[in-house]
C-alpha cells in the first residue's frame, strides 16, 4: 500500500459536485479523525479569490449540506485549517505553472492525490501540464471523476491521455456506488457468509433484478445528461458495477487486482445485445408529464426546453454466459421519474422440485432475497412457513420475510456519503473500490453493441408518465420469460 497522501489537490474546488458532496465528505472524515493528520488541502478552479474566500465558500457548502446535527464548530475550523485555495484556469499555461509551484510547496515531499472534479475534456491538459512540471511521478496519484469518456472510442482516448502520464495503479477511477454502504454489504453479504455461496448459481437462482429507480429528473443537468441518457449516464456505469460484483467469481482477497479480476470476467461473458436483439431485450423511455410523490412535474422535452430523443429510462435483460449463470436472466432497469426512489437486488430463487403442500389449489411462492441498497440498507429472506392454526386439508404455508434492517440492527447510523469511504480509500492508495481501465472498457464496449443496435433500428425511446415504472413495453420484457418485476 502507498504511503498516505500529505496533499489533496481538488480541480473544479468550487462546482456542484464538490461542493455537496466532496466537501461534506471531507469533514466528516475530519469529525471522525479519518484525514491523514499531516494532509493538506489545495482547492482549485478558475474563480479568482484568495484562501480566506474559498475557506467562506467551504464553510457554507459545510452548513448547506451537512446536515444540522452533525455540525460542529470545531470540527469545521480544523477541516479549514487544512485548506489553501489556489485560482488557475485550466487553458492557462502560465496559471497551471504556477499551481504547479504552489502543489511542489505544499507537498513537503509527500504524495499527493489530484481529485479531477472538472469537465472530462480537462483531464489531458492537466494530466499534461502535471506531467510537464515534473508532479506527476512515483508519490503522485489521480482520481478521475464520470463520465469517462461517452462511448469506448472517447475512454480509450482519455485513458491513454492520463495513463500517459500516470501509470494504472495510480489512476482512480470514481464509480461512486463502489463507495456506498449499501454496495460494499453486497459484498460482505456474500463473501463473508458460507449460507449463500452453494445456491448462489444458475442451479438455484430462476432470475435477478437491479433496478435504480429516482424520482428525480434532470436538475439542472440537461445539457450534459441531453448528451447521455441512462445507458450512459447509469447503466454502463453504476448497474453494470452491481452485476459485476453480485456475478463475479468470489476473489481470493479483497484488494485491487484480485476483486477486478473477478469483475472484468462478469463483463466479458456478457451476452452482446446487437442490432438483432435489442428490439426484443432492451426498452427505452423517456418520461412524460405526471406527477411523483403527488406533485405534478413537466415532461422531459419540457424541463430540458427543447425536442429530445433521450432516453431518461432504460430496462434490458442480459446474460452472463459462464458456468456458474448459464440462462439465467438478469433484468437491469434504471429510470428518472419513477414513482420512489430505490436501488435494490432482487433474487427470486427456484421452485422447489416437487411440492408437497399442492392441495386445495395452494401454491408455494419461490424464496427471494432482497438486498435493499437505496434509501435504506435492508436485506430480506422470503420463505415459506407453516401457516399458524389447522386447517383440514393439511398444512397451509405462508410466505414470512425474515428482515435485517441495517437501521434498527445497528443503532442511528450517520448515512455516509460515499465519498468518504471513496477519498479515505485514494488517500491511501486503494484503488479496491475504483474501477481498473480494462473494466471501463468492456463495459463501454457492450453499450456501444446496444447503442449501435438502436441506431441501426433508429429506436426512440417510449413515453412513460412522470410517476410510473417506465413504458408497458418493460413489463413485457419480463413477462415474456415469465418474470414478473419486483415493484
Ligand atoms: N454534480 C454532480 O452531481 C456530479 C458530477 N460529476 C462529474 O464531476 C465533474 C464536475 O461536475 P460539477 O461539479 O457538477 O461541475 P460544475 O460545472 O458545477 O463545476 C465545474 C468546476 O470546474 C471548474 N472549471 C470549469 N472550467 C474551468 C477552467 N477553464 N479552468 C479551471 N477550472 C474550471 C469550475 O470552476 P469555476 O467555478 O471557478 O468556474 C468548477 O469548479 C464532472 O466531470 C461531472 O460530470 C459526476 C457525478 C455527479
Ligand atoms: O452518477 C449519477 O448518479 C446519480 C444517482 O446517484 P445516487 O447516489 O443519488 O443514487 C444520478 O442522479 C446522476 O444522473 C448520475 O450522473
Amino acid at each position: 500500500m502507498a504511503e498516505a497522501a500529505s496533499l489533496l489537490t481538488i480541480f473544479g474546488a468550487t462546482g456542484d459536485l464538490a461542493q455537496r458532496m466532496l466537501l461534506p465528505s471531507l469533514y466528516g472524515l475530519q469529525r471522525d479523525g479519518l484525514l491523514p493528520p499531516r494532509l493538506r488541502i489545495l482547492g482549485t478552479a478558475r474563480t479568482g479569490q484568495d484562501t480566506m474566500a474559498y475557506r467562506a465558500l467551504v464553510a457554507k457548502a459545510i452548513e448547506r449540506h451537512v446536515p444540522a446535527g452533525e455540525q460542529d464548530a470545531g470540527v469545521l475550523a480544523a477541516l479549514l485549517e487544512r485548506i489553501d485555495y489556489h485560482p488557475a484556469a485550466l487553458d492557462d499555461p502560465e496559471g497551471l505553472a504556477r499551481l504547479g509551484g504552489v502543489v511542489a510547496r505544499m507537498r513537503a515531499g509527500g504524495d499527493v492525490l489530484y481529485h479531477l472534479s472538472t469537465a472530462p475534456g480537462w483531464y489531458a491538459p492537466v494530466c499534461a501540464a502535471l506531467g510537464a512540471h515534473g508532479l506527476a511521478g512515483e508519490g503522485t496519484r489521480v482520481m478521475l471523476e464520470k463520465p469517462l469518456g461517452h462511448d469506448l472510442a472517447s475512454a480509450v482516448a482519455i485513458n491513454d491521455d492520463v495513463g500517459r502520464f500516470f501509470d494504472e495503479e495510480r489512476v482512480f477511477r470514481v464509480d461512486h456506488y463502489l463507495g456506498k454502504e449499501g454496495v460494499q454489504n453486497l459484498i460482505a453479504l456474500r463473501f463473508g457468509n458460507a449460507l449463500f455461496e452453494p445456491l448462489w448459481n444458475a442451479r438455484h437462482i430462476e432470475q435477478v433484478q437491479i433496478s435504480v429507480a429516482e424520482t428525480v429528473g434532470v436538475e439542472g443537468r440537461g445539457d450534459y445528461y441531453d448528451g447521455s441518457g441512462a445507458m450512459r449516464d447509469m447503466l454502463q456505469n453504476h448497474l453494470l458495477q452491481l452485476l459485476c460484483l453480485f456475478a463475479s467469481e468470489p476473489p481470493s482477497r479483497f484488494e485491487p487486482a484480485a476483486v477486478r479480476n473477478e469483475k472484468l470476467k462478469v463483463l466479458h461473458s456478457l451476452r452482446p445485445i446487437g442490432a438483432a436483439e435489442v428490439a426484443a431485450e432492451t426498452v427505452a423511455g423517456q418520461y412524460l408529464a405526471g406527477a411523483v410523490d403527488g406533485v405534478a412535474v413537466p415532461g422531459y422535452r419540457d424541463e430540458l426546453g427543447r425536442d429530445s430523443g433521450t432516453e431518461t429510462f432504460v430496462a434490458l435483460r442480459a446474460q452472463v454466459d459462464n458456468w456458474r449463470w448459464k440462462g439465467v436472466p438478469f433484468y437491469l432497469r434504471t429510470g428518472k421519474r419513477m414513482p420512489r426512489r430505490c436501488t435494490e437486488i432482487h433474487v427470486q430463487f427456484r421452485d422447489v422440485p416437487h411440492s408437497i403442500f399442492d392441495h386445495g389449489g395452494a401454491r408455494l411462492q419461490p424464496n427471494t432475497l432482497v438486498i435493499g441498497l437505496q434509501p435504506q440498507e435492508h436485506i430480506e429472506l422470503r420463505m415459506m412457513t407453516k401457516t399458524p392454526g389447522l386447517d383440514r386439508q393439511g398444512l397451509r404455508l405462508s410466505p414470512v420475510a425474515l428482515d435485517l434492517d441495517m437501521q434498527a440492527e445497528f443503532g442511528d447510523l450517520r448515512r455516509r456519503p460515499a465519498y468518504e469511504r471513496l477519498y479515505l480509500d485514494a488517500l491511501e492508495g486503494n484503488g479496491t473500490l475504483f474501477v481498473r481501465r480494462d473494466e471501463t472498457e468492456a463495459a463501454w464496449a457492450w453499450v456501444d453493441g446496444i447503442r449501435d443496435g438502436w441506431n441501426a433500428h433508429q429506436m426512440a425511446p417510449r413515453g412513460y408518465q412522470a410517476g410510473t415504472w417506465g413504458p408497458a413495453r418493460a413489463v413485457t420484457l419480463a413477462e415474456r420469460h415469465g418474470h414478473a418485476w419486483r415493484e
